[in-house]
């Protein structure tokens, strides 16, 4: 690249930043003029599509003055090592670091010495550990070698369902990506699509798949059992990481015009998504289906949050195998969120053939997941790319979308897909893909329709 079209690319996404600024800028001055008459709550702001944009804008401009401005060599080292952020995280979740800041003092912030003494880590070992986070701007050093949290950490103060969601990256899902470079390199097992030969099942010695795996309780050494921590947290972890990253898709989908129609939350965990719809849309009905084992963690679940639900049957809990005939005919909506993602084509498109039989003409398969954008221009796009400098995806603010993409095949062989990917599998499932709805968050509703 010639040094007139690196500095015509470094003033382009200087002048996005600049404009992009000054929309968040504007936003943050509404706010407080409206903070008078409404609180916002954090953990359920939706932008307005104007601030989205402008937030994904800031994002993919920092990506290309990073890669314009920083030294190459060193930026590729630090990439090296960006685990080690994780792990900071990881750990301060684990001790519930956020909840014991939010304990003491904020203005002056806990000294190490005495976070250390509560969380049961050494002084200055959990000094760096914050650190770490503090130069990511996650938790501030308020001054030398005390802690308060910031905006950032703030939000998983009393936040269970997000902390279960980081945990959940952090045990079993980073131990299995520390096999995926010698399964991808590994001349029969790169070939594979299977569910059953992935980096996951190198990594934790097992011949099952990831859900079954979970179920699997541990020996302990005087023979009695006890539940794998995974399977505990999982559901919240899935209700945790619905409310941070895909609170849009409440939003984003005209919900409001289904009426008292019934959802089928096929594979819905302990119900997170349906529970939050519920309180949005009181006339919709629910049906949440999952394995057994999960469900008795979602009567808990709604026990607790919405225990009428349960007792007047506008929820019902139903076990039932995702790959055998869908029980709940005629439904308005089959709904799957972070499912098809866990599963290789050929097992999604049994999925799909196991709904279509029950659809009728009102029915309609609403997946929610996200939808992957390559970072080139295309002519036959069928999402609107970024502005110039950009790369069409956003860059850095489709770096999450990737990161999930290979934990699914990491832990399934699954994939996250694109528009065309969408096509092609409601094409071989008999179905069609009506409409892409573009939410204002990291998932997205891909809707299909019965084929013919
Ligand atoms: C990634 S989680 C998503 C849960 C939920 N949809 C949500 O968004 O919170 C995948 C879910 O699929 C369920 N699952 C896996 N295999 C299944 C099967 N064969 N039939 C029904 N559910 C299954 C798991 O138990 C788990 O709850």
């Amino acid at each position: 690249m010639s040094i007139k079209d690196r500095a015509t690319r470094l003033r382009a996404a200087i002048t996005l930043l600049t404009e992009a600024s000054e929309i968040v800028i504007q936003h943050w001055e509404d706010e407080e003029r409206d903070s008078s008459t409404k609180e916002v709550d954090r953990n359920f702001f939706i932008p307005s599509y104007e601030l989205f944009n402008a937030r994904r804008t800031i994002q993919g401009a920092m990506g290309v003055c990073a890669e314009l401005v920083l030294d190459p060599r060193a930026r590729l080292m630090e990439m090296a090592a960006v685990y080690y952020e994780a792990r900071a995280l990881h750990i301060a979740a684990e001790a519930r670091v956020a909840d014991v800041l939010d304990s003491g003092d904020h203005e002056k912030g806990m000294s190490a010495d005495d976070l250390g003494r509560r969380i049961g880590i050494k002084e200055h070992k959990i000094a760096r550990v914050l650190r770490t986070l503090c130069s990511a701007h996650v938790f501030q050093e308020v001054s030398y070698n005390h802690f308060a949290n910031n905006v950032v950490s703030q939000v998983l103060v009393a936040n269970d369902p997000l902390r279960a969601g980081i945990l959940v990256m952090g045990w079993a899902n980073y131990t299995a990506s520390t096999k995926l470079p010698e399964t991808l390199l590994d001349p029969v097992k790169t070939q594979s699509e299977s569910a059953l030969q992935t980096a996951f099942q190198a990594a934790h010695g097992t011949q099952v798949g990831y859900f079954e795996w979970m179920e699997e309780p541990i020996k302990r050494n005087d023979g009695s059992t006890q539940p794998k921590r995974e399977l505990a947290t999982f559901g919240l972890a899935m209700w945790g990481s619905g409310r941070a990253m895909g609170w849009p898709l409440y939003y984003d989908y005209p919900w409001q015009n289904l009426g008292s129609a019934t959802v089928v939350d096929v594979g819905g965990g302990v119900g997170g998504f349906s529970l939050e719809l519920s309180k949005i849309h009181s006339n919709l009905k629910f049906v949440i289906e999952d394995r057994p084992a999960v469900l008795k963690q979602a009567e808990t679940v709604w026990n607790q949050q919405a225990p009428a639900a349960l007792q007047i049957g506008r929820t019902k809990l139903l076990p039932h195998d995702f790959f055998t005939d869908q029980p709940v005919k005629n439904a308005e909506v089959y709904h799957m969120r972070y499912i098809m993602h866990d599963w290789p084509d050929e097992d999604c498109v049994k999925i799909l053939q196991a709904i279509r039989p029950a659809m009728g003409p009102n029915s309609r398969i609403l997946i929610s997941d996200a939808v992957m954008i390559p970072t080139c221009r295309s002519s036959t796009e069928t999402v609107t790319p970024a502005p110039y400098p950009l790369p069409a995806n956003y860059g850095f603010a489709h770096r999450f979308q990737n990161m999930r993409d290979l934990n699914m095949l990491t832990l399934f062989n699954g994939r996250e897909r694109g528009p065309d990917e969408w096509k092609e599998l409601a094409r071989k499932a008999g179905l069609r893909v009506e409409k892409i709805w573009e939410c204002r968050g990291y998932v997205w509703i891909t809707e299909m329709r019965k084929g013919d």
